[in-house]
């Protein structure tokens, strides 16, 4: 595995292992994720989470969390981060989904420090699908609030070229943001799923007609999850 190199210690926290802390009397407790759904924005990652929480060994964060990439919640420290999971039994596995870690900077290595062997899910889609769906939805969000936006022409190219600095173009350069995350974590614990194919259609089913996500992660697409 690549090594990380040394940085500043993780705010004042509990023992940085998987080690449930809260119990409810059903016997679930609220545990770390095994599994973080790193990104890309806009690429899908509500439905990939909606469809391994149809599984019933997977317990998912309902909301995105945003602990590795904000500040505020960041300094809060890992009970904070805890106490944002799901109730689920200990056999379940926890996954949460902030596609906003993909492209920041100093999340890697944060998640490292937190647990070195947790399995990363990036699903990623044509970048520049990905940026026209990023660019509306900004655009419908400031037409909503009545503010003003700026045609995509205007903010895609800047003096003749193309704009790295737009923030929704520079999130579809993969290459660049996937560097980070290979200084801290080998490709075998990141799984990259294609858009494309969780896009094509209905779920595969089995020989009694059952969604196969639903009876088993049987699609070979998540058995890593189990390994
Ligand atoms: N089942 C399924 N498979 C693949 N893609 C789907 C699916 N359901 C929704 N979508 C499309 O995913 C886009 C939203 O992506 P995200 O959920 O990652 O958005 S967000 O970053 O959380 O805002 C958004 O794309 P655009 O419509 O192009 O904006 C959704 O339409």
């Amino acid at each position: 595995r690549p090594m990380a190199d040394e940085g500043p210690p993780l705010p004042p926290t509990s023992s940085p292992t998987n080690n449930p802390t809260t119990s409810h009397p059903n016997g679930t407790l609220q545990q770390f994720p095994q599994i973080i759904i790193i990104g890309v924005r806009k690429g899908g990652t509500r439905a990939l989470i909606e469809m391994l929480s149809l599984h019933s060994a997977v317990a998912a964060a309902q909301n995105e969390v945003h602990f590795f990439d904000w500040e505020s919640h960041f300094e809060k420290g890992l009970p904070w981060y805890l106490s944002q999971m799901p109730y689920a039994f200990p056999d379940q596995l926890t996954v949460e989904k902030t596609p906003a870690y993909f492209t920041s900077s100093k999340v890697p290595k944060r998640i490292h420090q937190m647990n070195p062997d947790i399995k990363l899910l990036l699903i990623l889609r044509d970048p520049t699908e990905r940026v026209l769906s990023d660019y509306t939805q900004v655009f419908y969000n400031r037409l909503q609030k009545h503010k003003r936006y700026q045609p995509i022409e205007s903010v895609l190219v800047k003096d003749g070229e193309i704009n790295l600095g737009y923030k929704a173009l520079n999130r579809s350069l993969y290459y660049v943001h996937m560097q980070n995350w290979l200084k801290y974590f080998p490709l075998k614990n990141i799984h990259v799923v294609d858009w494309g194919r969780v896009d094509q259609g209905p779920l595969p089913r089995d020989e009694k007609g059952g969604e196969v996500l639903k009876t088993g992660i049987a699609d070979k697409r998540f058995k890593f999850l189990l390994q």
